[in-house]
């Protein structure tokens, strides 16, 4: 039996995650070529990198098909429902920082809160008969986050990339989506509330609770997490 690491594996989740790891003496690379997702660790014996999408890191561990994996903490709390009795969380990786927020066109003078955007809801929803929507890929932290500060009169749009487009686009009114250094809502006429801030998220080192482990991997999991320093 080994231990099964997941790791993102593209772009800069995925080398940020081998550096992080190899400035602890575990070698996590990429075998073959760009395109295969296998993966090779060097440095210690019984842990074996699978390479998946960082979305679907979060299944995996809650199904224990892997011990460990790293992903963004955003998306193990829009995954998984209870996610803390799911996973645990063992080390936070300093990368990966993003913002998961809600913005409105800068066109809306009169919208700078939660509460300005519940009251435009409102007179959205009588204007045009239909309910203000947001576009999102995060619907269970956007719902959780608009029930608790009030606001209902709204609806959600799927929207799985390039979602700050879809105001131009008039798909949407308003966005929930992650930011970093802002750009992208710069570049689309988009502006966060004050307090549209739903989460802060960086990419972690994840366990998952449930899987099973032999005497051997609990040995080789306790060995790594010395190695990683975060035992
Ligand atoms: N611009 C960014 N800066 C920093 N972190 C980001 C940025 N964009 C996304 N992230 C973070 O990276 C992680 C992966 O994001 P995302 O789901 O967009 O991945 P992806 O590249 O589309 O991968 P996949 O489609 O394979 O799941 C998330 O935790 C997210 O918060
Ligand atoms: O604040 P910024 O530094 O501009 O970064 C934010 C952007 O980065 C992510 O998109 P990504 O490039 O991962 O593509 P996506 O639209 O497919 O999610 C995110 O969805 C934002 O669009």
């Amino acid at each position: 039996m080994t231990i099964k690491l997941g790791v993102p594996s593209k772009g800069r989740l995925m080398e940020k995650t081998f550096d992080w790891f190899g400035a602890r003496g575990i070698a996590l690379s990429r075998a073959g070529s760009e395109r295969e997702y296998a993966g090779a660790v060097d440095g210690i014996d019984g842990v074996e990198l699978v390479l998946l999408s960082a979305g679907e890191i979060p299944r995996e561990l809650a199904a224990g098909r892997i011990q460990l994996g790293v992903t963004g903490t955003d998306l193990v709390r829009e995954k998984l429902g209870a996610w803390d009795s799911v996973v645990e969380e063992i080390a936070p990786l300093g990368f990966g920082h993003a913002d998961l927020i809600i913005a409105v066109p800068a066109l809306w003078v009169d919208v700078d809160t939660l509460d300005d955007l519940d009251a435009a809801a409102a007179a959205f929803r009588a204007r045009h008969g239909m309910r203000l929507r947001i576009a999102t890929k995060y619907h269970r932290l956007v719902r959780d986050f608009l029930r608790e500060h009030g606001v209902a009169d709204y609806q959600l749009v799927d929207s799985q990339g390039a979602t700050e487009g879809t105001v131009k686009n008039e798909t949407a009114e308003a966005v929930a989506d992650i930011t970093s250094t802002g750009d992208t809502l710069r570049a689309n006429h988009l502006k966060v509330l004050s307090d549209g801030l739903i989460l802060k998220s960086q990419a972690t080192l994840f366990r998952a609770r449930r899987a099973e482990c032999s005497k051997d991997d609990r040995a080789v999991m306790a060995d790594l997490l010395v190695r990683l320093k975060v035992d």
